[in-house]
Protein backbone atom coordinates (compact mmCIF):
# COMPACT_ATOMS: atom_id res chain seq x y z
CA UNK A 1 0.00 0.00 0.00
CA UNK A 2 0.97 3.25 -0.76
CA UNK A 3 1.12 6.25 2.04
CA UNK A 4 -1.32 9.01 1.46
CA UNK A 5 1.33 11.94 0.84
CA UNK A 6 2.89 9.10 -1.91
CA UNK A 7 -1.40 8.53 -3.63
CA UNK A 8 -1.73 12.53 -3.12
CA UNK A 9 1.69 13.11 -5.26
CA UNK A 10 0.35 10.60 -7.77
CA UNK A 11 -2.93 12.36 -7.91
CA UNK A 12 -1.68 15.93 -8.61
CA UNK A 13 0.95 14.26 -11.23
CA UNK A 14 -2.26 12.50 -13.02
CA UNK A 15 -4.35 15.97 -12.60
CA UNK A 16 -1.61 17.54 -14.28
CA UNK A 17 -0.73 15.70 -17.51
CA UNK A 18 -4.70 15.37 -17.82
CA UNK A 19 -5.32 18.72 -18.12
CA UNK A 20 -1.86 19.14 -20.56
CA UNK A 21 -3.71 16.47 -22.43
CA UNK A 22 -7.00 17.48 -22.54
CA UNK A 23 -5.79 21.15 -23.32
CA UNK A 24 -4.11 19.63 -26.63
CA UNK A 25 -6.66 17.49 -27.82
CA UNK A 26 -9.18 21.04 -27.75
CA UNK A 27 -6.50 22.87 -29.16
CA UNK A 28 -6.67 19.88 -31.70
CA UNK A 29 -10.13 19.85 -32.09
CA UNK A 30 -10.13 23.62 -32.43
CA UNK A 31 -7.93 23.87 -35.05
CA UNK A 32 -9.70 20.92 -37.05
CA UNK A 33 -13.30 22.30 -37.07
CA UNK A 34 -11.94 26.09 -38.16
CA UNK A 35 -10.01 23.99 -41.12
CA UNK A 36 -13.85 22.89 -41.91
CA UNK A 37 -13.02 19.49 -41.65
CA UNK A 38 -16.67 18.97 -39.30
CA UNK A 39 -17.20 16.71 -36.48
CA UNK A 40 -17.31 13.19 -38.04
CA UNK A 41 -20.14 11.84 -37.21
CA UNK A 42 -20.80 14.24 -34.37
CA UNK A 43 -18.79 12.42 -31.98
CA UNK A 44 -15.12 10.99 -31.84
CA UNK A 45 -13.46 13.43 -34.50
CA UNK A 46 -9.66 13.53 -34.26
CA UNK A 47 -6.94 15.36 -35.64
CA UNK A 48 -5.90 13.84 -38.65
CA UNK A 49 -7.42 10.37 -38.26
CA UNK A 50 -9.47 10.99 -41.12
CA UNK A 51 -11.55 7.07 -41.98
CA UNK A 52 -10.98 5.98 -38.43
CA UNK A 53 -9.20 3.14 -37.31
CA UNK A 54 -11.80 0.42 -37.72
CA UNK A 55 -9.75 -1.65 -39.86
CA UNK A 56 -6.52 -1.93 -38.38
CA UNK A 57 -8.80 -2.37 -35.04
CA UNK A 58 -10.64 -5.39 -36.84
CA UNK A 59 -8.01 -6.92 -38.67
CA UNK A 60 -6.31 -7.42 -35.02
CA UNK A 61 -6.42 -11.22 -34.49
CA UNK A 62 -8.01 -10.97 -31.00
CA UNK A 63 -10.51 -8.50 -32.37
CA UNK A 64 -11.03 -11.17 -35.23
CA UNK A 65 -11.65 -13.92 -33.41
CA UNK A 66 -13.66 -12.48 -30.44
CA UNK A 67 -17.73 -13.44 -30.30
CA UNK A 68 -18.14 -10.32 -27.70
CA UNK A 69 -16.25 -7.36 -27.65
CA UNK A 70 -16.51 -4.11 -24.95
CA UNK A 71 -16.00 -0.82 -26.84
CA UNK A 72 -16.94 2.59 -26.59
CA UNK A 73 -18.68 5.68 -28.13
CA UNK A 74 -16.09 8.30 -29.22
CA UNK A 75 -15.83 11.75 -27.57
CA UNK A 76 -14.89 14.61 -29.57
CA UNK A 77 -11.00 15.52 -29.37
CA UNK A 78 -10.83 11.19 -29.10
CA UNK A 79 -9.01 8.94 -32.22
CA UNK A 80 -11.52 8.80 -34.74
CA UNK A 81 -13.06 5.07 -34.31
CA UNK A 82 -15.12 5.12 -37.65
CA UNK A 83 -17.64 2.77 -38.02
CA UNK A 84 -15.82 0.43 -35.76
CA UNK A 85 -19.15 -0.13 -34.25
CA UNK A 86 -21.63 -0.99 -36.73
CA UNK A 87 -18.45 -3.45 -38.44
CA UNK A 88 -18.75 -5.42 -35.16
CA UNK A 89 -21.96 -6.12 -35.32
CA UNK A 90 -22.46 -6.34 -38.85
CA UNK A 91 -19.46 -9.46 -38.44
CA UNK A 92 -21.98 -11.27 -35.97
CA UNK A 93 -19.64 -10.16 -33.30
CA UNK A 94 -21.84 -9.01 -30.02
CA UNK A 95 -20.51 -5.00 -28.99
CA UNK A 96 -21.07 -3.81 -25.53
CA UNK A 97 -21.16 -0.29 -24.55
CA UNK A 98 -20.86 1.65 -21.34
CA UNK A 99 -23.36 3.97 -19.93
CA UNK A 100 -21.96 6.27 -17.16
CA UNK A 101 -23.71 5.58 -13.53
CA UNK A 102 -24.34 8.65 -11.75
CA UNK A 103 -21.23 6.89 -9.18
CA UNK A 104 -19.28 6.88 -12.38
CA UNK A 105 -19.14 3.54 -12.43
CA UNK A 106 -20.55 1.92 -15.96
CA UNK A 107 -22.89 -0.42 -17.02
CA UNK A 108 -22.56 -2.22 -19.89
CA UNK A 109 -24.98 -2.74 -22.58
CA UNK A 110 -26.22 -4.64 -25.92
CA UNK A 111 -25.10 -2.29 -28.79
CA UNK A 112 -27.78 -3.30 -31.31
CA UNK A 113 -27.66 -0.25 -33.93
CA UNK A 114 -28.91 2.78 -31.70
CA UNK A 115 -27.36 5.22 -29.33
CA UNK A 116 -29.09 7.76 -26.84
CA UNK A 117 -27.34 10.76 -25.11
CA UNK A 118 -25.87 10.00 -21.82
CA UNK A 119 -24.19 12.19 -19.18
CA UNK A 120 -21.18 14.11 -19.67
CA UNK A 121 -21.68 14.74 -23.24
CA UNK A 122 -21.25 10.32 -23.58
CA UNK A 123 -23.97 8.81 -26.38
CA UNK A 124 -25.12 5.22 -25.12
CA UNK A 125 -27.19 2.17 -25.90
CA UNK A 126 -30.83 3.17 -24.73
CA UNK A 127 -32.10 1.65 -20.96
CA UNK A 128 -33.90 -0.59 -22.38
CA UNK A 129 -31.09 -2.41 -24.03
CA UNK A 130 -29.71 -5.51 -22.10
CA UNK A 131 -27.52 -5.39 -19.79
CA UNK A 132 -24.36 -7.25 -20.98
CA UNK A 133 -21.91 -9.33 -18.79
CA UNK A 134 -17.99 -7.68 -19.59
CA UNK A 135 -16.78 -10.66 -18.00
CA UNK A 136 -17.81 -12.16 -21.27
CA UNK A 137 -15.88 -9.70 -23.53
CA UNK A 138 -13.09 -11.13 -25.43
CA UNK A 139 -11.85 -8.21 -25.90
CA UNK A 140 -12.29 -4.65 -24.15
CA UNK A 141 -11.13 -1.92 -26.20
CA UNK A 142 -11.18 1.26 -23.57
CA UNK A 143 -10.56 5.83 -24.22
CA UNK A 144 -7.51 7.07 -22.51
CA UNK A 145 -5.67 10.24 -22.71
CA UNK A 146 -2.53 8.58 -22.62
CA UNK A 147 -0.59 5.22 -21.71
CA UNK A 148 2.99 4.12 -21.84
CA UNK A 149 4.76 1.45 -22.97
CA UNK A 150 4.21 -0.65 -20.00
CA UNK A 151 0.52 -0.28 -21.27
CA UNK A 152 -0.08 2.18 -18.31
CA UNK A 153 -3.21 4.08 -18.76
CA UNK A 154 -4.53 7.42 -17.83
CA UNK A 155 -7.78 7.79 -18.36
CA UNK A 156 -10.61 11.03 -17.04
CA UNK A 157 -10.32 10.65 -13.77
CA UNK A 158 -13.51 9.34 -12.95
CA UNK A 159 -11.84 5.67 -11.87
CA UNK A 160 -14.54 4.39 -14.55
CA UNK A 161 -12.82 1.96 -16.49
CA UNK A 162 -10.42 1.13 -12.92
CA UNK A 163 -13.61 -0.07 -11.41
CA UNK A 164 -15.00 -1.65 -14.99
CA UNK A 165 -11.74 -3.22 -15.89
CA UNK A 166 -11.92 -5.59 -12.72
CA UNK A 167 -14.79 -7.42 -14.07
CA UNK A 168 -12.89 -8.04 -17.44
CA UNK A 169 -11.96 -12.08 -17.40
CA UNK A 170 -8.24 -12.55 -16.89
CA UNK A 171 -7.77 -14.07 -20.16
CA UNK A 172 -9.19 -11.18 -21.80
CA UNK A 173 -7.29 -8.28 -24.04
CA UNK A 174 -7.82 -4.83 -23.47
CA UNK A 175 -6.74 -2.44 -25.87
CA UNK A 176 -6.43 1.20 -25.42
CA UNK A 177 -7.00 3.91 -28.00
CA UNK A 178 -4.89 6.76 -28.43
CA UNK A 179 -3.20 9.40 -30.58
CA UNK A 180 0.64 9.18 -31.13
CA UNK A 181 1.87 11.90 -29.26
CA UNK A 182 -0.11 10.17 -26.33
CA UNK A 183 2.06 7.48 -26.28
CA UNK A 184 4.68 8.69 -23.38
CA UNK A 185 7.16 7.06 -21.62
CA UNK A 186 5.36 7.18 -18.36
CA UNK A 187 2.69 7.83 -17.12
CA UNK A 188 1.81 7.77 -13.85
CA UNK A 189 -0.44 5.26 -12.03
CA UNK A 190 -1.32 3.91 -8.54
CA UNK A 191 -1.97 0.35 -7.30
CA UNK A 192 -6.25 0.33 -8.93
CA UNK A 193 -5.23 1.58 -11.67
CA UNK A 194 -5.64 -1.84 -14.49
CA UNK A 195 -3.49 -1.52 -17.38
CA UNK A 196 -3.81 -2.46 -20.48
CA UNK A 197 -2.16 -4.91 -23.15
CA UNK A 198 -2.00 -3.84 -26.84
CA UNK A 199 -2.43 0.14 -27.63
CA UNK A 200 -3.25 1.47 -30.95
CA UNK A 201 -2.57 5.01 -32.44
CA UNK A 202 -3.18 5.96 -35.61
CA UNK A 203 0.27 4.83 -37.05
CA UNK A 204 0.86 2.08 -34.48
CA UNK A 205 0.13 -0.59 -32.53
CA UNK A 206 2.13 -1.88 -30.36
CA UNK A 207 2.22 -5.07 -27.73
CA UNK A 208 3.00 -4.03 -23.70
CA UNK A 209 4.06 -5.99 -21.18
CA UNK A 210 5.49 -4.95 -17.36
CA UNK A 211 8.97 -4.47 -18.78
CA UNK A 212 7.86 -2.28 -21.89
CA UNK A 213 6.69 -3.22 -25.66
CA UNK A 214 7.03 -6.94 -26.52
CA UNK A 215 5.71 -6.46 -30.11
CA UNK A 216 5.30 -3.68 -32.43
CA UNK A 217 3.50 -3.41 -35.93
CA UNK A 218 4.70 -1.81 -38.34
CA UNK A 219 8.23 -3.11 -36.72
CA UNK A 220 10.59 0.31 -36.33
CA UNK A 221 12.60 -0.50 -38.40
CA UNK A 222 11.04 -1.60 -41.21
CA UNK A 223 8.34 1.73 -41.00
N1 LIG B 1 -15.58 7.92 -25.49
C1 LIG B 1 -15.53 7.78 -24.19
N2 LIG B 1 -16.52 7.20 -23.54
C2 LIG B 1 -16.46 7.08 -22.19
C3 LIG B 1 -15.36 7.55 -21.46
C4 LIG B 1 -14.30 8.18 -22.19
O1 LIG B 1 -13.28 8.61 -21.65
N3 LIG B 1 -14.44 8.27 -23.54
N4 LIG B 1 -15.35 7.40 -20.09
C5 LIG B 1 -14.19 7.30 -19.32
O2 LIG B 1 -14.22 7.14 -18.14
C6 LIG B 1 -16.66 7.24 -19.43
C7 LIG B 1 -17.35 8.57 -19.40
N5 LIG B 1 -16.63 9.52 -18.61
C8 LIG B 1 -16.54 10.85 -18.90
C9 LIG B 1 -15.87 11.66 -18.02
C10 LIG B 1 -15.74 13.00 -18.27
C11 LIG B 1 -16.27 13.55 -19.43
C12 LIG B 1 -16.11 14.98 -19.71
O3 LIG B 1 -15.20 15.58 -19.19
N6 LIG B 1 -16.98 15.58 -20.55
C13 LIG B 1 -16.91 16.98 -20.94
C14 LIG B 1 -18.20 17.40 -21.60
C15 LIG B 1 -19.37 17.37 -20.67
C16 LIG B 1 -20.71 17.64 -21.36
O4 LIG B 1 -20.78 17.78 -22.58
O5 LIG B 1 -21.68 17.71 -20.60
C17 LIG B 1 -16.68 17.90 -19.79
O6 LIG B 1 -17.16 17.58 -18.67
O7 LIG B 1 -16.06 18.94 -20.02
C18 LIG B 1 -16.94 12.74 -20.31
C19 LIG B 1 -17.07 11.38 -20.05
C20 LIG B 1 -17.47 6.22 -20.18
N7 LIG B 1 -17.51 6.51 -21.58
N1 LIG C 1 -11.55 -0.09 -8.15
C1 LIG C 1 -11.95 1.10 -7.67
N2 LIG C 1 -12.97 1.19 -6.81
C2 LIG C 1 -13.37 2.38 -6.33
N3 LIG C 1 -12.80 3.56 -6.65
C3 LIG C 1 -11.78 3.54 -7.49
C4 LIG C 1 -11.30 2.32 -8.07
N4 LIG C 1 -10.30 2.61 -8.89
C5 LIG C 1 -10.16 3.95 -8.84
N5 LIG C 1 -11.02 4.51 -8.00
C6 LIG C 1 -11.11 5.96 -7.69
O1 LIG C 1 -11.42 6.73 -8.84
C7 LIG C 1 -10.75 7.99 -8.81
C8 LIG C 1 -10.07 8.31 -10.12
O2 LIG C 1 -9.11 7.32 -10.40
P1 LIG C 1 -8.01 7.54 -11.53
O3 LIG C 1 -7.34 8.85 -11.35
O4 LIG C 1 -7.14 6.33 -11.56
O5 LIG C 1 -8.93 7.58 -12.84
P2 LIG C 1 -8.56 7.23 -14.33
O6 LIG C 1 -8.05 5.84 -14.46
O7 LIG C 1 -7.66 8.28 -14.85
O8 LIG C 1 -9.99 7.39 -15.01
P3 LIG C 1 -10.99 6.34 -15.70
O9 LIG C 1 -10.77 5.00 -15.10
O10 LIG C 1 -12.34 6.91 -15.43
O11 LIG C 1 -10.71 6.36 -17.14
C9 LIG C 1 -9.75 7.92 -7.67
O12 LIG C 1 -10.23 8.72 -6.63
C10 LIG C 1 -9.73 6.46 -7.28
O13 LIG C 1 -9.54 6.30 -5.89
Amino acid sequence: MLDEQATARIDLAKQRLRARLLARRRTALAALTAGGAGTGAGAGAGAGDVGGLAPRILALPEVARATCVAAYVGLPGEPELGDLLDRLLAAGTQVLLPALRTDLDLDFRTYLGTLVPGALGTREPPSAAPVGDLGLAGVVIVPALAVDRRGRRLGRGGGSYDRALVRVAAQATVIAVVHDQELLDHVPTAPHDRGVHLVVTPSRILHCGPDGVTGEHPEPSTG
